[in-house]
């Protein structure tokens, strides 16, 4: 599969590199970063840290989509949108891992999706959506007595929160209740805020260092606490299973897929 990177000279445009090279049957058709960033006319290789892999870095998308099955991204919100379309006309498997999208963002993926194959997920590790499935399971389990806290700490850079996996986690626990996670969702307390709201789901950021992404999803009941969480150690985890959504798509209807879809879950 001739996979694109695009945000090539990032955090994840690296590691994704990396995964698209270390990955049998898949070549990197070209690495994409914004028009103006160092990394364009680089080596795609050498600045993922390998030995040169030929493809120089491009700010121009359309030439290299052109020649592409599928294109990887882990960017902004803006640049997903706009890639969304391109990966749409060029009809090519669009993976994304951008977090931090709006609805209205995530209505345009949703229209793009009815001509391509879109993989996206807050998180693309299997780790985390295996929990998902465990939050959601203990979420039906127990009733609202038990209060439902999620807690997340990332990296000193990361621009958006909560976070896309602790976004993940909390429709997860939503849907184990039969609720919107829109109604329920608590994401700030500042202040008098009150007794907490019964059937709430509540999110607490911690931004600090070089942590790679750290989860908890707390059930706190009357007279005991069930604890649920996921370390992510090595930024691999989320590029493999981003190279696996690609891999899987290639062979699916257009439509808008998660990676429940993908890991059969
Ligand atoms: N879903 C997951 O599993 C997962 C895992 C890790 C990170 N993420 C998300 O991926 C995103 C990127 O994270 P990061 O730590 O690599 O950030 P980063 O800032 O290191 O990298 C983003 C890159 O995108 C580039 N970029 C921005 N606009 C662009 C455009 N129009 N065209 C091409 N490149 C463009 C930037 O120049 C930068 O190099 C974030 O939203 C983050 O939350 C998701
Ligand atoms: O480093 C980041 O940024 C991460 N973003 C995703 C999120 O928002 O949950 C996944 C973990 C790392």
């Amino acid at each position: 599969m001739r996979l694109v990177v695009v945000g090539a000279s990032g955090r994840m445009g690296r590691m994704l590199i990396q995964a698209v090279a270390g990955t049998e049957g898949c070549t990197l058709a070209g690495a994409v970063e914004r028009e103006g960033a160092e990394a364009v006319g680089q080596d795609a290789g050498s600045l993922a840290g390998l030995a040169p892999l030929g493809v120089a870095v491009t700010d121009d998308p359309l030439r290299v989509f052109a020649e592409a099955d599928g294109v990887l991204d882990f960017t902004a919100p803006a640049a997903t949108v706009a890639y969304a379309e391109l990966a749409a006309q060029a009809r090519i498997v669009h993976v994304v891992g951008t977090t931090g999208l709006r609805p209205e963002d995530l209505a345009k993926l949703a229209a793009a999706a009815r001509h391509a194959r879109i993989v996206r997920s807050g998180n693309m590790s299997l780790g985390v959506n295996l929990l998902a499935g465990l939050v959601r399971k203990v979420a039906a389990t127990l009733g609202e007595d038990f209060d439902i806290e999620i807690l997340e700490m990332h990296h000193r850079h990361k621009v958006d929160a909560p976070s896309g996996t602790a976004l993940l986690l909390g429709e997860a626990a939503a849907e184990g209740r039969a609720v919107a996670l829109a109604e329920r969702k608590v994401a700030v307390r500042d202040g008098h805020t009150g007794a907490r709201a019964p059937g709430s789901i509540g999110f607490a950021t911690l931004r600090g260092g070089s942590v790679v992404g750290d989860h908890s999803v707390i059930f706190a009941g009357p007279g005991e606490r069930i604890e649920l969480g996921h370390r992510a150690e090595d930024r691999g985890i989320f590029a493999r299973g981003a190279v696996r959504a690609a891999l899987w798509a290639q062979g699916q209807p257009p439509g808008l897929y998660g990676m429940n879809d993908v890991l059969g879950l």
